[in-house]
């Protein structure tokens, strides 16, 4: 018998620190979500001569990824058919250069991809499931089905990488943090490189640890590393930075305050992130020393944003009986009741102000990161009922939106037939703390 594993990883919601967080001094914070990548990877004796690395995403018209991998290629994975993804690429090569693994018997590994719908938008998709799972398939390729931007290519890099490290260390246990930062520092160099070098890595740092403080490592850690064709050194470089190299960066785990969760709404749209960090980049640096002050001050609203949700989690221990009470006055009890309570008036009026810099930079900077059409419909989510914030997480523009509500608020039933919504799908999601975890590969067969 065949023996697989299989491995899943959370997308992610950046609810404060977008565009700062790419500079090491400053803090962030993301809510890891029920939506997740999986992975179920099997290893084979190979049947030809060659080592081949075949990745399939059959939810999206039969998407497949097919490599041979060779040490006498320093380990570059070669496309059988020319088809490629570089999340897969770059994950396939750092981790065969780290292991470094004995070839001389050729293996045939294959890894199925499985994404939960929370992903990419759903039009046109049919649900295939069995007792344990559901997953959308559509009848485009993954390149032509608009994303949510939850994160699913630092999914893909990291559960890629869980599926490989297990092949070449069988005694893999996701359990173990040392294990787990492992995979984050190979999937953080295999997704960086596959990015164009651009991301702060909370992403996948969500998709390992779950929900996360965050501050980045310094990105010179991997842009310093050798050029891929540097083959030995390039290895001995890599092995380096991901066992022996302080990363100094900070992971802390965190959790939303008690009662109190998320809800994205899918705006149908999408944005490039890539291209708003060069536009803001742009206008920091033309505008220096004024955009260091914005900087600062969005810094300090960031912390004292995070620093409130720390206390409402406590309080939510020490004092349920305010607790309760500022739970009600959310759910529907009218501005005044909500303001008089000072944790809640911090956190909005901290989101207020974060959202007021942000405009700025949209209209100074000419990147689109909180257009005005973002700015009405954020405005009218404030007015629901059991509604603590809404914001655009992470890079802003036309992804998927974030509110943060109490449990009980219905938002679907008060927002269906308003037109002011008519753009908002709601997002079948919640937060879900955990990072990676082994799955069973049973949950992934006979789906129908
Ligand atoms: N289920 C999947 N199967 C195979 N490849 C996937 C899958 N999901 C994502 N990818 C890869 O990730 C790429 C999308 O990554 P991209 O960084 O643009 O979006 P994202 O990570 O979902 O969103 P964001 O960066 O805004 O958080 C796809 O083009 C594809 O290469
Ligand atoms: C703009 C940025 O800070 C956040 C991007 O967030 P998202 O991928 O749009 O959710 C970039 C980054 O941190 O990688």
């Amino acid at each position: 018998m065949v023996e697989s594993r299989a491995f899943s990883a959370p997308g992610k919601a950046l609810l404060v620190g977008g565009y700062l967080v790419l500079d090491p001094k400053y803090k962030s914070y993301v809510v890891a979500l029920s939506a997740r990548m999986h992975g179920v990877v099997s290893k084979h004796e190979s049947e030809d001569n060659h080592t081949r690395v075949t990745v399939t995403s059959s939810q999206f018209n039969n998407d497949s990824w097919s490599y041979i991998v060779e040490e006498n290629n320093a380990f570059f994975p070669n496309s059988v058919d020319g088809k490629r993804n570089p999340f897969i690429e770059m994950a396939i090569f750092n981790v065969f250069t780290y292991f470094k693994p004995d070839l001389s018997n050729k293996l045939d590994i294959q890894i199925e991809i499985f994404s939960d719908s929370g992903y990419h938008s759903q039009a046109g998709s049919v649900l295939k499931r069995n007792s344990f799972k559901e997953f959308s398939y559509h009848s485009h390729s993954i390149t032509e089905v608009p994303k949510t931007g939850l994160g699913s290519s630092a999914g893909l890099a990291t559960v890629v990488t869980a599926a490989l490290v297990s092949v070449f260390n069988p005694n893999l246990d996701v359990n173990r943090d040392q294990d787990l930062t492992l995979i984050h520092n190979l999937a953080q160099v295999a997704h960086c490189q596959a990015q164009g070098k651009v991301g702060s890595g909370f992403d996948v740092a969500a998709a390992t640890f779950g929900s996360i403080m965050y501050q980045r490592f310094d990105p010179r850690l991997i842009t310093d590393l050798p050029e891929h064709s540097a083959g030995q050194i390039y290895g001995q470089q890599l092995r380096s930075l991901v066992n022996q190299v302080d990363w100094k960066v900070t992971i802390e785990r965190v959790r939303l305050p008690d009662q109190l969760r998320l809800v994205m709404g899918d705006v149908n749209s999408g944005s490039e992130t890539t291209k708003l960090v060069a536009k803001v980049i742009s206008w920091y640096n033309a505008n220096l020393p004024r955009s260091l002050d914005v900087y600062e001050e969005l810094n300090c609203l960031n912390e004292e944003f995070i620093k409130t949700l720390g206390v409402l989690n406590s309080l939510a221990a020490k004092d349920p009986n305010r607790y309760a009470q500022m739970m009600e006055a959310l759910n529907g009890g009218g501005y005044k009741r909500i303001m008089a309570f000072s944790e809640l008036a911090k956190l909005r009026n901290c989101i207020n102000c974060i959202r007021e810099n942000f405009r700025l930079i949209t209209k100074e900077s000419g990147a689109d990161i909180e257009p005005s059409v973002q700015t009405e419909l954020l405005d009218a989510c404030m007015w629901l009922d059991g509604v603590l914030t809404a914001v655009l997480p992470g890079a802003g523009g036309y992804d998927a939106i974030s509110l943060i509500t109490t449990k009980d608020a219905d938002i679907r039933s008060q927002t269906e037939g308003n037109s002011a919504f008519d753009a908002v799908t709601w997002l079948d999601l919640s937060q879900a703390d955990i990072g990676l975890v082994e799955e069973n590969p049973i949950h992934y067969q006979d789906l129908k």
